[in-house]
């Protein structure tokens, strides 16, 4: 019987967290509808204000039993849903392999609150962007076949996009070395902290090299000094490691 009853009391326990928890989202949800004032006319989405968020709470969790990736997706969907309730921000993607990876790939960065459309190309998922205020396109990232980033390049037809989020948000132990599988693509202004500044530049430069189209090349630098700032088309923050 005192099975059932410390059963009893754990639940109750639960429900106790979970009602506070519900107020607390609650609270967050209407704070998100004062931000949009505060924000008139300016972009909703704000990836790497997300990121760092999201890598300070994971911070904060280590010592605990919350592991990062959890941190991640809890926030991923309270910050999608704070982001529906201001506006209308669609995903626009065209990811290449299994449907339900990709699916749970877009859902762990940017939850389940926002619209998504699919396309059959890359280019088509950003054109599609490109033509919505507040789109952002999720396209395979830059490397071998997936040549899409050229037209971010000073020059380039969507010279005013940007990447600007890494799909993982939390790295996968499987040897990537830092290369996201997917980035998120939007026309916001970048911010250059100390993360990863993605650059496109003809011919040789410092940092690693992450893709080539003909004479273009894609580095990923460490931060911006020295960085010239019409070449840069995005940046990453730093990995959070699972
Ligand atoms: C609340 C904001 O807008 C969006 C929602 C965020 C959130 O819910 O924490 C964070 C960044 C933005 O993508 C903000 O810019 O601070």
């Amino acid at each position: 019987m005192s099975g059932n009853s410390d059963l009893e009391k754990v639940r109750r326990e639960l429900d106790r967290v979970d009602r506070a928890m519900l107020g607390l989202i609650a609270e967050r949800l209407a704070l998100s509808a004062d931000v949009r004032k505060a924000k008139a006319g300016a972009k909703l989405w704000r990836p790497a204000r997300e990121d760092s968020h999201v890598a300070d709470l994971v911070s904060m969790a280590q010592g605990t039993d919350t592991p990062p990736a959890l941190v991640s997706r809890i926030w991923a969907e309270l910050m999608s849903a704070s982001i529906s309730v201001q506006g209308s921000t669609r995903l626009h993607f065209a990811l290449e392999g299994d449907t339900r990876t990709n699916l749970a790939l877009i859902r762990d960065r940017f939850g389940g609150s926002l619209p998504l459309l699919s396309y059959p190309t890359s280019s088509a998922a950003l054109a599609a962007a490109y033509g919505d205020d507040e789109g952002i396109a999720v396209v395979p990232a830059p490397g071998g076949m997936n040549n899409w980033w050229t037209s971010l390049a000073p020059g380039g037809a969507m010279s005013d996009f940007k990447i600007v989020a890494a799909l993982p948000r939390i790295e996968l132990k499987d040897g990537r070395q830092g290369w996201p599988q997917a980035v998120a693509v939007a026309a916001i202004d970048l911010d250059l902290a100390n993360g990863r500044v993605l650059c496109a530049i003809r011919g040789k430069a410092k940092g690693t090299l992450r893709a080539e189209s003909g004479d273009l090349c894609l580095y990923e630098m460490n931060g911006a000094d020295g960085v010239d700032r019409n070449d840069v088309i995005g940046y990453l923050p730093p990995p959070v490691s699972s």
